[in-house]
């Protein structure tokens, strides 16, 4: 039976490199704004490199073939409604305030699901010019390299990577640094902070650290990351240990179920607004 994702998969990837040069020659005259709050930034690169995603698949697949939760169209008021249609999510400029300072995390992440499943994810790691990707079933690679998560079964010997994210609400920031006072205090060996999810993903999926965890996080951000971590034969969980739920915004990724209670078990839980929640009249 013909394989009905594989052609998708190759023009993602051939896409996400484009769309990482696209950002690349943004880089010498970068507009800031703003978006929830004064530290959300939003820059007219990420709204170029998005439109030129999307208008390629569009060309590629035809108009009207499949639906698009793009970061930056959702900011300008798309809808954020994940159904069982073909779906692309994509996060044209994830770590953008990294792109901002220059600081050299920065990917482009491009995922596709089809009845609410992630068939596939990549992540194009701009500065270190590496592709990671993985479809359902057909594990994970980073340019053609397998990768594989971490077998570390010892919390104290773990590095769990943790983001502050852009809230700046007292009583947010204080849950969010209590939990990670606490998981540093197991001890772990460390705590770490790409600053861009879709690189925190694949840190945990090339066995470079054994979790990240973060509430407030965007299914852009962590959509092509989730199937990647599966596929290099991590786990994803909600920040209660319940089942992760992609447009819930709360999510813990890890090399095994272990790593992944022992970190929740200190997790100070906030509420946060659903990707999918009706939009506020
Ligand atoms: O760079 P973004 O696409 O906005 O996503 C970032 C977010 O801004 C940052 O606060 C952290 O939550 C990161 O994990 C996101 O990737
Ligand atoms: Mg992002």
């Amino acid at each position: 039976m013909e394989d009905p994702w594989q052609k998708a998969y190759d023009f993602a990837v051939a896409v996400a490199r484009k769309a990482g040069e696209i950002r690349k020659a943004g880089e010498s005259e970068i507009r800031v704004m703003t978006k929830s709050s004064t530290v959300d930034l939003v820059t007219k690169t990420d709204e170029r490199v998005e439109k030129i995603i999307i208008s390629s698949l569009k060309e590629e697949f035809g108009e009207d073939a499949h639906c698009f939760i793009g970061e930056e169209s959702v900011a300008k008021g798309e809808p954020c409604v994940l159904s069982d249609k073909p779906t692309w999510i994509i996060d044209p400029v994830d770590g953008t305030t990294n792109f901002v300072h220059g600081f050299p995390f920065v990917a482009v992440s491009i995922a596709f699901a089809v009845n609410k499943e992630v068939e596939f994810g990549v992540v194009y790691s701009c500065l270190e010019d590496k592709m990671y990707k993985a479809r359902k079933g057909k594990g994970a690679f980073c340019d053609d390299e397998p990768i594989q998560v971490s077998d570390m079964k010892d919390i104290n010997k773990s590095i769990i990577i943790s983001e502050h994210g852009t809230d700046r609400s007292p009583e947010k920031v204080t849950k969010i640094f209590s939990t990670m006072q606490k998981i540093l205090c197991i001890p772990v060996h460390g705590l770490r902070g790409s600053g861009t999810a879709a690189t925190n993903m694949c840190l945990v999926a090339t066995g470079a650290v054994e979790a990240f965890f973060e509430i407030g996080i965007h299914c852009w951000d962590i959509a092509a990351g989730v199937i990647i971590v599966k596929e290099a034969g991590g786990i994803l969980l909600d920040v209660d240990g319940g089942p992760f739920d992609l447009m819930s915004r709360r999510m813990v990724s890890a090399n095994n179920e272990l790593i992944a209670k022992r970190i929740i078990k200190e997790i100070e839980i906030f509420p946060v607004g659903r990707d999918d929640a009706p939009a506020e009249k």
